[in-house]
């Protein structure tokens, strides 16, 4: 165990996002990476949406998706592993909500709240963007009460139908044959 993680065991939720190069093969590769790393296990991953760009509209559809890891990681932890899986996989940081080739948000973890120069938790748009909340539905357990299943029942109610969203496939990632949701 290293000063970044401990022995308690945490449930969190990434989004993922790719709109530059082979959109499939970014969200694979990033999905095998974290599962990689020796603290991380994806535990579940949602479809995969084709959804039309907001905030920046001159820019390629985005493939989104949200998964579901196990992880010992402090919360700036696995956010960094998470940032450093961005730049490997060629991220090229230019305008806020540009183009990328991969995008990794942490949404959620365990209800933890926080709010440091590096990371706010719950992720704090969220709520509003339904190119997140479609996948994490696909994922987050319906059968027990929980503060995610509440914040994401929400705001999917305020959202006004799909929005510029559609399947594009029901899995994409490789190894993760029987861990696909539903
Ligand atoms: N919950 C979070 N998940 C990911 N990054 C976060 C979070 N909270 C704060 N950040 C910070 O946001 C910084 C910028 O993130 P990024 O470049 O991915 O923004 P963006 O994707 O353009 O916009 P958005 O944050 O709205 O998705 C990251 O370096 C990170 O330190
Ligand atoms: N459809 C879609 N639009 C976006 C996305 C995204 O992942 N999907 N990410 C953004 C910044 O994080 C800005 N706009």
């Amino acid at each position: 165990m290293s000063n970044h993680s401990t022995s308690e065991q945490s449930e969190a939720y990434i989004a993922l996002g790719a709109n530059l190069g082979d959109r499939e093969k970014s969200l694979n590769d990033a999905l095998t990476l974290l599962n990689a790393h020796a603290d991380i296990e994806v535990l579940r991953c949602s479809g995969v949406y084709e959804t039309e760009p907001v905030g920046y509209a001159d820019q390629p559809n985005f493939l989104n998706m949200a998964a579901a890891v196990r992880t010992s990681l402090m919360p700036e932890a696995l956010l960094n592993v998470m940032l450093e899986i961005e730049d490997r996989l060629g991220r090229v940081r230019t305008i806020r909500n540009g183009p990328r080739t991969v995008d990794l948000d942490l949404l959620w973890m365990d209800g933890k709240v926080l709010d440091t120069p590096h990371l706010i938790l719950p992720h704090p748009r969220m709520q509003e963007r339904a190119f997140v909340l479609f996948p994490l539905r696909d994922i987050v357990p319906q059968d027990e009460p929980s503060g995610l299943l509440e914040l994401m029942t929400k705001a999917l109610g305020k959202l006004d139908g799909r929005e510029g969203i559609k399947l594009w496939t029901t899995s994409v990632w490789e190894d993760g044959s029987g861990h696909s949701a539903s």
